[in-house]
C-alpha cells in the first residue's frame, strides 16, 4: 500500500501490487515510484493493505527510490497511532512526518533549486520593466535586495506562488540562472557561541539526575516516565542538558520540546554552548529552506539532539533514547489545525513507548493531568523545591482593585504598583508588566443601550488599537474605523473600556516620561526577528520596563528583573472554560517566577477584582500542592479531565438553521449509533459566531478515549454522510481539547 503524500487534497491510501523483484525488500517508510493516472508519482510505502479493494485491477509498484533515505518505520507507526487517537485520516497524520519543504523538494524534484541574478544594471532593467511587467520588476528588485541569490522556495514564500510565471520568463531571458544549492543554510552562521563548562549541580539537581539515570538504564518494560516538578528558577534546563549528555554517552538521540515562544536565542545558546554543532533546531521562525536543512541533518544522523517546538516530536531520528518536554503544561503543545489535532505530550508518550525511550516532563506548574499521573504512580515524580543558590521565591501581593476604586483611584495602576515601580526604577532595576490582552481598549460600549461594538463576522467585541487608530477583531483580523455613534441605537455616548498592553505602555510612559519602555505582543513581533530584538534590548538593559502578553511569561531568565506586575489577573479567570482556574494559576505563577532570579530579591504585585479566588491565593503562596488539591476535587465532582476524556465536536456554517439542524443530526447519529459515553449538547458554542460562521457544539465524555474515538468513527461511518443538513456545513473534531470555546 502506498500513498502520495504530496497531494494535499487526497486523504486516501492507494493499494498497489508488490512485483516479484521487490518481494521481501519493502519496509514501511520507504519511498517508491508508482503509476498514477497515466503519470509516475513518488509515494510512501506504509505497509500491507488490510483489505485489498475488490473489483479493481491493481497496478504494480514501479520501483524503489534508493537515493532518498526512508522515513524510520516507527514514525510510520506513530502516524497511524496519531490518526486513530485524534480521529484524522492516516495521510493527514503522515504529513506530520515531512516538513512542507521536504514534500515539495524531495518528493517532486529531489533537489533544492537556487536562483542567481545575472543582470549588470538591475536598476535600469527594473525601471524599464516596472510599467510593462510589474511582477517581473518586483522579482528582479527582490533578487537584488537579497544579495543576488535566493532559493526558489524562499522566493515563492516571499513573493507568492504566482511569481512562478515571472521566474520562468526571467530564466528564458537569462536574467536569472538556476542551480543547485551545495551548502547548508546554517541559521546560526553569524553567531559565535562560546563553549560553556557545565556548572556544579545542586544536591537537588544531583538527586533528580540520579532518578533520570535510573530510568534510562532500566529495561524498557519497567521504565517509568519522569515528571520534574521544579519551581521557577530551580535549574530545570540544566537538568535537561545533563540528561541529554547521558543519553548521548549511551549512543542514543534526544528530542527536547520547548514552547515555540520560549525557543529564544537565549535558550538555543544554552544548548549550543554545551553541545556545539550537535544540535538541530526546528521552529517556525526558520525559513522553509533552513527548516528543510535542519530536518535533513537530523535524518542523516549528523546531529544527535533536536530542540524544537511541538512538531519536533516527529523529528526523523532513529534510535531515540530520550524525549524531554519543557513547560509541559503549555497549551501550545496542542495542535489546533489542520487535523490531526494532536497533543505533543501524548504523541511523545506513545513515541517513547514505541521506541523504548524515556519521557521526561518538566514544569513549575504541571498540567493537572500530569500531576495526577504522578500521584497515581504512573509517572515518577522528581521535585526541585528550591531556586539555584537558595534564592527566595518572590513574595506576591494581591491587590484588590475594588478597594482602589473606593479610594478614588481610577487608574489602571494601583497605588501599591506605582510605589513599587517608583522604587524599582529609582534603584535602576528592571520590571515586567503582564496583561493578557493586546490593543488599547478591550472593548467599546454604548452607554445608552449597553451594547459592546462587535465584529461583523464574529460574536466577539472589537478591540481599539491606538497605534493605527482603528478597531480590530482578534479572531478574524477584521478592522473598522471607530464609529462616532452607536451602530445599534445611534447614541453618541460611546465609552472606551478595559485596558490592553498598548494602554499599559502609554500610561506608564505618561507616569514616567524618561523610563525606557518596550512592548511585546503579537502586534509588535510580527516582523521576523522582532521578538529576539526586544528581548536583547531588555537583556542589555536598554529597556527598563517590558510590557507584554503571555509571550513574556515563560522561560525568560533576566537577573536584573526585581519587579513583576500583573495588571489584571481576571482576564483568564472569567473564561467559560473548565480550565480557566488552572490557566490563571499557571500564568500568574510563571510570570511571578521571572522576578528575583539574580542577586537582588524580587517581588510581585497581582491586581485583581477577585482577590479571594482560590487559584490566585495559591499562586500568591507559590503553592502548587494546595492548588492541585482543590482543583482536582472540582474536576472529580464534575467528571472533568483527568477523570474523563472529552471529544469536542464543532459544527459550523454560514446558515444558522442548517448548522443547528446538523448539530441535532450529529446528536442522533451518536445516540442511535450506540456511542457509549455521555453526550452534552448540542448548544451554541461560547464563541457562537466566528469569521462569519455560526458555531454549535457537542461535548462527548467518557473514561476511555480510544474506545470513544473508535465509536465516534463507527457511528459516522454507519451514517454515510446523511447527517449533514447542507453541504456548506462543516464538522471539526477535537479529541482531548485544551479549550471548549
Ligand atoms: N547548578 C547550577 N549552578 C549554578 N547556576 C545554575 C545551576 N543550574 C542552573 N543554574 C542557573 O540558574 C538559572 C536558572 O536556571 P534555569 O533557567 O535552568 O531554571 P528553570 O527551572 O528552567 O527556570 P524556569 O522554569 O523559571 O524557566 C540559570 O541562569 C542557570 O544558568
Ligand atoms: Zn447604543
Ligand atoms: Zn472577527
Amino acid at each position: 500500500m502506498a500513498v502520495d503524500v504530496t497531494a494535499e487534497g487526497t486523504d486516501k491510501l492507494f493499494t498497489y501490487l508488490v512485483p516479484r523483484s521487490l518481494a521481501g525488500r519493502l519496509t514501511p517508510g520507504q519511498w517508491v515510484r508508482v503509476p498514477f493516472g497515466g503519470r509516475r508519482l513518488v509515494g510512501l510505502y506504509v505497509g500491507p493493505a488490510e483489505r485489498p479493494p475488490e473489483g479493481v485491477a491493481l497496478k504494480e509498484i514501479a520501483g524503489l527510490l534508493p537515493d532518498i533515505p526512508p522515513i524510520p518505520a516507527p514514525l510510520v507507526q506513530l502516524a497511524r497511532w496519531t490518526a486513530d487517537r485524534y480521529l484524522s485520516t492516516f495521510p493527514a497524520a503522515l504529513r506530520l512526518l515531512l516538513p512542507t519543504e521536504a514534500r515539495r523538494q524531495e518528493v517532486r524534484t529531489l533537489t533544492i533549486t537556487n536562483y542567481r541574478l545575472n543582470v549588470d544594471d538591475v536598476e535600469a532593467l527594473v525601471s524599464e520593466l516596472r510599467r510593462r511587467a510589474p511582477r517581473q520588476a518586483e522579482l528582479l528588485a527582490y533578487m537584488a535586495r537579497v544579495g543576488g541569490e535566493a532559493e526558489r522556495a524562499q522566493v515563492l514564500a516571499d513573493l507568492g506562488e504566482s511569481i512562478a510565471g515571472p521566474i520562468r520568463v526571467a530564466l528564458e531571458k537569462g536574467w536569472l540562472t538556476a542551480g543547485r544549492v551545495a551548502r547548508r543554510r546554517d541559521p546560526f552562521a553569524d553567531e559565535h557561541v562560546e563553549p560553556a563548562p557545565p556548572p556544579v549541580l545542586t544536591p537537588e539537581q544531583e538527586q533528580a539526575l540520579a532518578s533520570i539515570r535510573q530510568e534510562l538504564i532500566a529495561p524498557p518494560a519497567f521504565r517509568q516516565p519522569v515528571l520534574v516538578h521544579g519551581v521557577t528558577g530551580s535549574g530545570k534546563t540544566e537538568l535537561y542538558l545533563r540528561a541529554i549528555a547521558l543519553v548521548r554517552e549511551m549512543g542514543k538521540n534526544a528530542i527536547c520540546l520547548v514552547p515555540e515562544i520560549s525557543l529564544t536565542p537565549q535558550m538555543i545558546q544554552r544548548f549550543r554552548a554545551r553541545f556545539g554543532g550537535d544540535v538541530a533546531v526546528l521552529h517556525s521562525a526558520l525559513s522553509a529552506g533552513e527548516r528543510f536543512d535542519e530536518w535533513q541533518r537530523i535524518r542523516r544522523g549528523e546531529v544527535s539532539i533536536v530542540v524544537g517546538a511541538r512538531s519536533a516530536v516527529f523529528a526523523p531520528f532513529e534510535n531515540v533514547g530520550l524525549i524531554i518536554i519543557d513547560e509541559e503544561h503549555e497549551q501550545s503543545y496542542k495542535q489546533e489545525a489542520p487535523p490531526p489535532a494532536y497533543h505533543a505530550r501524548e504523541v511523545a508518550a506513545e513515541r517513547a513507548r514505541l521506541e523504548g525511550a524515556l519521557l521526561v516532563l518538566g514544569s513549575a506548574t504541571p498540567a493537572l493531568e500530569s500531576f495526577h499521573l504522578a500521584q497515581t504512580g504512573v509517572y515518577r515524580l522528581v521535585s526541585l523545591g528550591h531556586r539555584i543558590d537558595n534564592r527566595p521565591l518572590p513574595p506576591v501581593t494581591l491587590v484588590d482593585m475594588r478597594e482602589e476604586l473606593r479610594a478614588g483611584n481610577r487608574s489602571i495602576f494601583s497605588r501599591a504598583l506605582v510605589e513599587a515601580l517608583d522604587q524599582t526604577l529609582s534603584a535602576r532595576e528592571q520590571a515586567i508588566l503582564f496583561l493578557n490582552r493586546r490593543g488599547y481598549n478591550t472593548f467599546i460600549m454604548c452607554r445608552s443601550c449597553g451594547e459592546a461594538i462587535q465584529c461583523v463576522h464574529c460574536a466577539v467585541a472589537l478591540t481599539y488599537h491606538l497605534g493605527d487608530d482603528h478597531l480590530a477583531c482578534h479572531y478574524c483580523g477584521y478592522t473598522a474605523p471607530v464609529p462616532l455613534v452607536c451602530p445599534s441605537c445611534g447614541s453618541d455616548k460611546i465609552r472606551h473600556l478595559g485596558a490592553g498592553t498598548e494602554r499599559v505602555e502609554q500610561e506608564l510612559q505618561r507616569l514616567y516620561p524618561h523610563v525606557r519602555v518596550a512592548r511585546m505582543d503579537v502586534d509588535t513581533t510580527r516582523r521576523k526577528g522582532a521578538h529576539a530584538a526586544i528581548l536583547k534590548r531588555f537583556a542589555d538593559h536598554e529597556v527598563d520596563v517590558l510590557v507584554g502578553t503571555q509571550m513574556i511569561t515563560k522561560g525568560l531568565d533576566f537577573p536584573g528583573v526585581t519587579l513583576v506586575g500583573v495588571v489584571l489577573a481576571d482576564t483568564s479567570l472569567n473564561l467559560p472554560d473548565f480550565r480557566a482556574a488552572e490557566r490563571t494559576f499557571q500564568l500568574v505563577t510563571q510570570v511571578a517566577g521571572r522576578a528575583g532570579r539574580g542577586d537582588r530579591p524580587g517581588r510581585v504585585i497581582v491586581q485583581t477584582y477577585q482577590p479571594d479566588h482560590a487559584a490566585l491565593q495559591a499562586a500568591a503562596e507559590h503553592d502548587y500542592h494546595r492548588f492541585f488539591a482543590e482543583e482536582i476535587r472540582f474536576r472529580q465532582e464534575l467528571d472533568y479531565p483527568p477523570f474523563a476524556h472529552m471529544i469536542h465536536l464543532v459544527i459550523s456554517g454560514e446558515d444558522e438553521a442548517a448548522v443547528a439542524a446538523t448539530a441535532q443530526n450529529v446528536h442522533r447519529v451518536l445516540a442511535e449509533g450506540g456511542f457509549g459515553g455521555q453526550i452534552l449538547g448540542p448548544a451554541p458554542a461560547p464563541l457562537a459566531k466566528l469569521r462569519g460562521k455560526y458555531r454549535y457544539h457537542l461535548v462527548l465524555k467518557g473514561p476511555d478515549v480510544r474506545a470513544m474515538a473508535a465509536e465516534v468513527k463507527a457511528c459516522f461511518a454507519a451514517a454515510r454522510g446523511k447527517w449533514r443538513a447542507s453541504r456548506s456545513v462543516s464538522l471539526s473534531v477535537d479529541v482531548d481539547p485544551v479549550s471548549i470555546l
